[in-house]
Protein backbone atom coordinates (compact mmCIF):
# COMPACT_ATOMS: atom_id res chain seq x y z
CA UNK A 1 0.00 0.00 0.00
CA UNK A 2 1.23 3.43 -0.55
CA UNK A 3 1.51 5.47 2.62
CA UNK A 4 -0.30 8.30 1.04
CA UNK A 5 -3.61 6.43 -0.07
CA UNK A 6 -6.36 6.98 1.76
CA UNK A 7 -6.96 5.76 5.05
CA UNK A 8 -6.74 2.18 5.33
CA UNK A 9 -8.61 0.75 9.07
CA UNK A 10 -5.78 0.60 10.91
CA UNK A 11 -4.50 -3.18 12.30
CA UNK A 12 -4.12 -4.29 15.84
CA UNK A 13 -2.37 -1.98 18.14
CA UNK A 14 1.30 -2.72 17.80
CA UNK A 15 3.45 -3.93 21.20
CA UNK A 16 5.14 -0.26 20.74
CA UNK A 17 8.58 -0.52 23.27
CA UNK A 18 8.15 0.85 26.47
CA UNK A 19 10.91 2.55 27.94
CA UNK A 20 11.17 3.30 31.44
CA UNK A 21 14.01 6.60 31.21
CA UNK A 22 14.49 6.14 35.00
CA UNK A 23 16.73 3.80 34.40
CA UNK A 24 18.86 5.68 32.01
CA UNK A 25 19.74 7.82 35.51
CA UNK A 26 20.59 4.38 37.39
CA UNK A 27 23.66 1.83 37.66
CA UNK A 28 24.89 -0.55 35.26
CA UNK A 29 23.99 -3.03 33.83
CA UNK A 30 20.80 -1.22 33.78
CA UNK A 31 21.51 1.61 32.38
CA UNK A 32 23.21 0.09 28.82
CA UNK A 33 20.33 -1.95 28.94
CA UNK A 34 17.95 1.32 28.64
CA UNK A 35 20.53 2.69 25.78
CA UNK A 36 20.49 -0.45 23.83
CA UNK A 37 16.26 -0.84 24.11
CA UNK A 38 16.37 2.80 23.03
CA UNK A 39 18.71 2.24 19.97
CA UNK A 40 16.58 -0.76 18.92
CA UNK A 41 13.53 0.95 19.07
CA UNK A 42 14.86 4.12 17.19
CA UNK A 43 16.37 2.36 14.84
CA UNK A 44 13.52 -0.86 14.32
CA UNK A 45 10.22 1.49 14.28
CA UNK A 46 11.20 5.21 15.40
CA UNK A 47 8.22 5.38 18.17
CA UNK A 48 8.40 4.36 21.66
CA UNK A 49 6.42 5.08 24.86
CA UNK A 50 8.11 6.78 27.61
CA UNK A 51 7.57 5.83 31.25
CA UNK A 52 9.70 7.50 34.12
CA UNK A 53 9.89 10.67 32.54
CA UNK A 54 9.57 12.70 36.16
CA UNK A 55 7.36 14.89 34.64
CA UNK A 56 4.64 15.44 37.04
CA UNK A 57 1.11 13.85 36.45
CA UNK A 58 -0.74 17.00 37.77
CA UNK A 59 1.17 19.33 35.23
CA UNK A 60 0.06 16.62 32.60
CA UNK A 61 -3.44 17.12 33.67
CA UNK A 62 -3.57 20.65 33.40
CA UNK A 63 -1.67 20.99 30.29
CA UNK A 64 -4.55 18.46 28.66
CA UNK A 65 -7.24 20.87 30.84
CA UNK A 66 -5.94 24.12 29.99
CA UNK A 67 -6.21 22.72 25.82
CA UNK A 68 -9.78 21.80 26.30
CA UNK A 69 -10.67 25.45 28.19
CA UNK A 70 -8.65 27.45 25.09
CA UNK A 71 -10.57 25.53 22.67
CA UNK A 72 -13.75 25.64 24.58
CA UNK A 73 -13.49 29.57 24.17
CA UNK A 74 -15.76 31.31 21.62
CA UNK A 75 -14.47 31.60 17.93
CA UNK A 76 -13.87 35.28 17.91
CA UNK A 77 -11.29 35.17 21.67
CA UNK A 78 -9.45 31.97 19.30
CA UNK A 79 -9.63 34.58 15.92
CA UNK A 80 -8.04 37.14 17.85
CA UNK A 81 -5.06 35.04 18.22
CA UNK A 82 -4.54 33.66 14.85
CA UNK A 83 -1.15 32.13 13.42
CA UNK A 84 -2.02 34.09 10.32
CA UNK A 85 -1.11 37.58 12.10
CA UNK A 86 2.08 36.23 13.22
CA UNK A 87 5.14 35.57 10.91
CA UNK A 88 6.63 33.53 13.52
CA UNK A 89 3.63 30.80 13.20
CA UNK A 90 2.21 31.41 16.87
CA UNK A 91 -1.16 30.84 17.11
CA UNK A 92 -4.64 29.62 16.83
CA UNK A 93 -5.09 27.62 13.55
CA UNK A 94 -9.01 26.91 12.97
CA UNK A 95 -9.99 23.54 11.58
CA UNK A 96 -9.32 23.08 7.81
CA UNK A 97 -6.88 25.47 7.01
CA UNK A 98 -3.82 23.60 7.94
CA UNK A 99 -2.19 21.27 4.71
CA UNK A 100 -1.07 17.81 4.67
CA UNK A 101 0.11 16.22 1.56
CA UNK A 102 -1.90 19.17 -0.01
CA UNK A 103 -5.41 18.21 2.04
CA UNK A 104 -7.01 19.70 4.83
CA UNK A 105 -6.46 18.16 8.31
CA UNK A 106 -9.44 18.09 10.37
CA UNK A 107 -8.02 19.22 13.41
CA UNK A 108 -8.00 22.90 15.09
CA UNK A 109 -4.33 23.80 17.00
CA UNK A 110 -2.71 26.33 18.88
CA UNK A 111 1.27 26.73 18.01
CA UNK A 112 3.95 28.88 20.69
CA UNK A 113 7.55 28.24 20.47
CA UNK A 114 10.29 30.23 22.73
CA UNK A 115 9.41 33.35 24.14
CA UNK A 116 11.38 35.79 21.95
CA UNK A 117 11.96 39.04 20.40
CA UNK A 118 11.53 39.37 16.78
CA UNK A 119 14.19 40.56 14.68
CA UNK A 120 13.84 43.67 13.60
CA UNK A 121 15.68 42.40 9.87
CA UNK A 122 16.45 38.99 7.97
CA UNK A 123 18.86 38.26 6.49
CA UNK A 124 17.73 36.85 2.73
CA UNK A 125 19.78 33.84 2.94
CA UNK A 126 18.50 32.79 7.00
CA UNK A 127 14.29 33.25 6.39
CA UNK A 128 13.75 30.84 9.08
CA UNK A 129 15.04 33.43 11.37
CA UNK A 130 11.80 35.25 11.22
CA UNK A 131 10.62 32.01 13.14
CA UNK A 132 11.50 34.07 16.32
CA UNK A 133 9.31 36.30 17.56
CA UNK A 134 6.62 36.54 20.49
CA UNK A 135 4.03 34.22 21.18
CA UNK A 136 0.07 35.17 21.01
CA UNK A 137 -2.05 34.43 24.24
CA UNK A 138 -5.44 34.61 24.79
CA UNK A 139 -6.44 37.45 27.14
CA UNK A 140 -10.11 35.71 27.69
CA UNK A 141 -8.17 32.48 29.64
CA UNK A 142 -4.79 34.59 31.66
CA UNK A 143 -3.68 30.86 33.02
CA UNK A 144 -2.86 29.44 30.14
CA UNK A 145 0.53 31.41 29.40
CA UNK A 146 2.34 30.11 33.11
CA UNK A 147 1.20 26.77 32.23
CA UNK A 148 2.32 25.96 28.95
CA UNK A 149 5.33 27.42 29.35
CA UNK A 150 5.99 25.68 32.04
CA UNK A 151 5.45 22.78 30.42
CA UNK A 152 7.69 23.53 27.34
CA UNK A 153 10.23 24.49 30.03
CA UNK A 154 10.15 21.00 31.58
CA UNK A 155 9.92 19.38 27.91
CA UNK A 156 12.91 21.20 26.33
CA UNK A 157 14.86 19.62 29.85
CA UNK A 158 13.80 16.20 29.00
CA UNK A 159 14.19 16.53 25.47
CA UNK A 160 17.90 17.08 25.93
CA UNK A 161 18.26 14.29 27.92
CA UNK A 162 16.58 12.12 25.93
CA UNK A 163 19.02 13.45 23.03
CA UNK A 164 22.37 13.09 24.84
CA UNK A 165 21.00 9.01 25.69
CA UNK A 166 20.25 9.06 21.93
CA UNK A 167 24.13 9.84 21.28
CA UNK A 168 25.28 7.16 24.07
CA UNK A 169 23.57 4.79 22.37
CA UNK A 170 24.95 5.64 19.34
CA UNK A 171 28.16 5.03 20.76
CA UNK A 172 29.17 9.05 20.73
CA UNK A 173 30.06 11.27 23.34
CA UNK A 174 27.21 12.45 25.64
CA UNK A 175 28.20 15.74 24.13
CA UNK A 176 27.77 14.73 20.67
CA UNK A 177 24.66 17.30 20.18
CA UNK A 178 25.54 19.79 21.94
CA UNK A 179 27.08 22.57 19.53
CA UNK A 180 24.00 21.96 17.99
CA UNK A 181 21.97 23.21 20.73
CA UNK A 182 24.57 25.49 22.45
CA UNK A 183 22.57 28.82 21.02
CA UNK A 184 19.12 27.13 22.55
CA UNK A 185 17.56 24.50 21.44
CA UNK A 186 14.43 25.42 18.83
CA UNK A 187 11.35 24.11 20.43
CA UNK A 188 7.19 23.89 19.31
CA UNK A 189 4.52 23.24 20.65
CA UNK A 190 1.37 22.36 19.73
CA UNK A 191 -2.12 21.98 21.56
CA UNK A 192 -4.20 20.41 19.20
CA UNK A 193 -8.08 19.61 19.52
CA UNK A 194 -9.50 16.52 16.97
CA UNK A 195 -13.04 17.10 16.68
CA UNK A 196 -15.26 13.83 15.60
CA UNK A 197 -17.32 13.43 12.34
CA UNK A 198 -19.22 10.52 10.66
CA UNK A 199 -17.01 8.46 9.04
CA UNK A 200 -17.91 8.59 5.72
CA UNK A 201 -15.51 9.84 3.05
CA UNK A 202 -12.63 11.78 4.78
CA UNK A 203 -10.92 10.93 7.97
CA UNK A 204 -7.51 13.01 8.29
CA UNK A 205 -7.07 14.07 11.22
CA UNK A 206 -3.75 14.80 10.01
CA UNK A 207 -2.32 13.36 7.27
CA UNK A 208 1.00 11.18 6.61
CA UNK A 209 3.73 13.05 7.77
CA UNK A 210 7.10 13.11 9.69
CA UNK A 211 8.15 15.69 12.03
CA UNK A 212 11.20 18.19 10.70
CA UNK A 213 13.20 18.16 14.15
CA UNK A 214 15.15 16.12 16.81
CA UNK A 215 12.46 14.45 18.58
CA UNK A 216 8.97 14.86 19.54
CA UNK A 217 7.06 14.02 22.58
CA UNK A 218 3.39 13.40 22.57
CA UNK A 219 0.93 13.52 25.11
CA UNK A 220 -2.16 11.72 24.20
CA UNK A 221 -5.48 12.26 25.93
CA UNK A 222 -7.71 8.37 26.48
CA UNK A 223 -9.04 8.79 23.07
CA UNK A 224 -6.98 7.01 20.37
CA UNK A 225 -5.80 8.32 17.01
CA UNK A 226 -2.11 8.59 16.44
CA UNK A 227 -1.14 6.31 13.64
CA UNK A 228 1.66 4.74 13.05
CA UNK A 229 3.58 3.35 9.77
CA UNK A 230 4.80 -0.30 10.07
CA UNK A 231 5.92 -2.75 7.20
CA UNK A 232 3.13 -0.68 4.93
CA UNK A 233 0.33 -1.08 7.49
CA UNK A 234 -0.81 1.64 9.72
CA UNK A 235 -0.89 0.53 13.80
CA UNK A 236 -2.76 2.83 16.08
CA UNK A 237 -0.68 3.80 19.26
CA UNK A 238 -3.11 3.23 22.21
CA UNK A 239 -3.38 5.96 24.60
CA UNK A 240 -1.01 4.87 27.42
CA UNK A 241 -1.87 6.73 31.03
CA UNK A 242 1.26 8.77 31.99
CA UNK A 243 3.27 8.44 29.07
CA UNK A 244 4.57 9.84 26.37
CA UNK A 245 4.66 8.75 22.68
CA UNK A 246 8.32 9.95 21.48
CA UNK A 247 9.16 9.60 17.66
CA UNK A 248 12.35 10.42 16.08
CA UNK A 249 12.22 13.44 13.39
CA UNK A 250 13.93 14.01 10.40
CA UNK A 251 17.18 15.99 11.70
CA UNK A 252 18.08 12.45 13.76
CA UNK A 253 17.55 10.45 11.16
CA UNK A 254 20.16 12.61 9.23
CA UNK A 255 22.26 13.05 12.02
CA UNK A 256 22.82 9.04 12.08
CA UNK A 257 23.17 8.98 8.10
CA UNK A 258 19.46 7.01 8.32
CA UNK A 259 20.05 4.74 11.11
CA UNK A 260 17.62 6.13 13.47
CA UNK A 261 14.42 6.22 11.70
CA UNK A 262 11.97 9.14 11.07
CA UNK A 263 8.68 6.88 10.59
CA UNK A 264 5.45 8.46 8.76
CA UNK A 265 2.82 9.15 11.08
CA UNK A 266 -0.88 10.54 10.72
CA UNK A 267 -3.89 10.55 13.21
CA UNK A 268 -7.57 9.57 12.06
CA UNK A 269 -10.20 11.54 13.03
CA UNK A 270 -12.55 10.38 15.82
CA UNK A 271 -15.89 9.23 15.39
CA UNK A 272 -18.66 11.42 15.46
CA UNK A 273 -19.56 12.72 18.91
CA UNK A 274 -16.50 12.03 20.13
CA UNK A 275 -13.00 14.54 20.43
CA UNK A 276 -8.94 14.25 21.09
CA UNK A 277 -7.03 16.23 22.24
CA UNK A 278 -3.12 15.86 21.99
CA UNK A 279 -0.12 17.72 23.29
CA UNK A 280 2.85 17.49 20.83
CA UNK A 281 6.61 18.95 21.74
CA UNK A 282 8.72 19.17 18.84
CA UNK A 283 12.74 19.71 19.73
CA UNK A 284 15.32 20.32 17.26
CA UNK A 285 19.00 21.93 17.32
CA UNK A 286 19.05 25.78 17.14
CA UNK A 287 17.64 27.69 13.39
CA UNK A 288 21.62 28.44 12.79
CA UNK A 289 22.74 25.10 13.27
CA UNK A 290 24.04 22.32 10.69
CA UNK A 291 22.87 19.05 11.95
CA UNK A 292 26.12 17.16 13.04
CA UNK A 293 26.50 13.84 11.08
CA UNK A 294 28.08 11.27 13.55
CA UNK A 295 30.91 8.91 12.51
CA UNK A 296 28.94 5.73 13.51
CA UNK A 297 30.99 2.53 13.56
CA UNK A 298 30.96 -1.44 13.43
CA UNK A 299 27.72 -2.82 13.18
CA UNK A 300 25.96 0.77 13.75
CA UNK A 301 27.31 2.12 10.22
CA UNK A 302 26.44 -1.25 8.47
CA UNK A 303 23.28 -0.78 8.91
CA UNK A 304 22.68 2.91 8.38
CA UNK A 305 20.51 3.31 5.21
CA UNK A 306 21.44 6.48 3.93
CA UNK A 307 18.40 9.11 4.95
CA UNK A 308 15.39 8.34 3.64
CA UNK A 309 14.91 11.47 1.26
CA UNK A 310 11.12 11.55 -0.82
CA UNK A 311 10.29 13.64 -4.20
CA UNK A 312 7.94 15.25 -2.20
CA UNK A 313 10.10 15.73 0.61
CA UNK A 314 13.59 17.00 0.24
CA UNK A 315 15.12 16.99 3.78
CA UNK A 316 17.88 19.32 4.59
CA UNK A 317 21.00 19.61 6.87
CA UNK A 318 20.43 23.21 7.79
CA UNK A 319 18.15 23.30 10.48
CA UNK A 320 16.27 26.17 9.92
CA UNK A 321 15.86 25.47 6.31
CA UNK A 322 14.29 21.87 7.50
CA UNK A 323 11.86 23.23 10.10
CA UNK A 324 10.75 26.27 7.73
CA UNK A 325 9.87 23.76 4.85
CA UNK A 326 7.21 21.86 7.18
CA UNK A 327 5.46 25.09 8.61
CA UNK A 328 5.78 26.93 5.21
CA UNK A 329 3.83 23.56 3.79
CA UNK A 330 1.46 23.62 6.97
CA UNK A 331 0.37 26.90 6.51
CA UNK A 332 0.23 28.03 3.25
CA UNK A 333 -2.08 31.27 4.96
CA UNK A 334 0.72 32.17 6.94
CA UNK A 335 3.05 31.19 4.10
CA UNK A 336 1.15 34.11 1.59
CA UNK A 337 0.90 36.61 4.41
CA UNK A 338 4.60 36.95 5.83
CA UNK A 339 6.93 34.88 3.10
CA UNK A 340 5.22 36.13 0.08
CA UNK A 341 8.93 37.06 -1.30
CA UNK A 342 10.53 33.96 -0.12
CA UNK A 343 7.98 31.80 -2.31
CA UNK A 344 8.07 34.02 -5.30
CA UNK A 345 11.98 33.47 -5.46
CA UNK A 346 11.57 29.92 -4.66
CA UNK A 347 8.83 29.82 -7.86
CA UNK A 348 11.37 31.90 -9.91
O1 LIG B 1 -1.89 14.43 17.69
C1 LIG B 1 -1.01 13.57 17.72
O2 LIG B 1 -1.10 12.56 18.42
C2 LIG B 1 0.23 13.70 16.85
C3 LIG B 1 0.25 14.92 15.99
C4 LIG B 1 1.41 14.96 15.04
O3 LIG B 1 1.92 13.96 14.60
C5 LIG B 1 1.97 16.27 14.63
O4 LIG B 1 1.32 17.31 14.87
O5 LIG B 1 3.08 16.29 14.07
FE1 LIG C 1 3.87 14.41 13.73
Amino acid sequence: MHPHQPAEPALSTPSLPVLDFSHFHAAEPTRQAFLDQLRRAAHEIGFFYLTGHGIDPTLQQQVLAVSRQFFNLPAAAKHGVSMVNSPHFRGYTRIGSELTLGKQDWREQFDLMEEAIALSSIAKDQPWLQLQGPNQWPAALPTMRGIVLTWQESLRKLSQQLLQAFALALGQPATAFDASVAEGAFQHLKLIRYPGREQTRDDQGVGAHKDAGYLTLVLQDEQAGLEVLLDDHWHTIAPMAGSFVVNIGELLELASSGYLRATLHRVVTPPAGVERYSCAYFMAAHLNATVPVLPLSGQLALAARGPQQEQHNALYYEVGRNILKGRLRSHPDVAAAHYGALLAQAAA
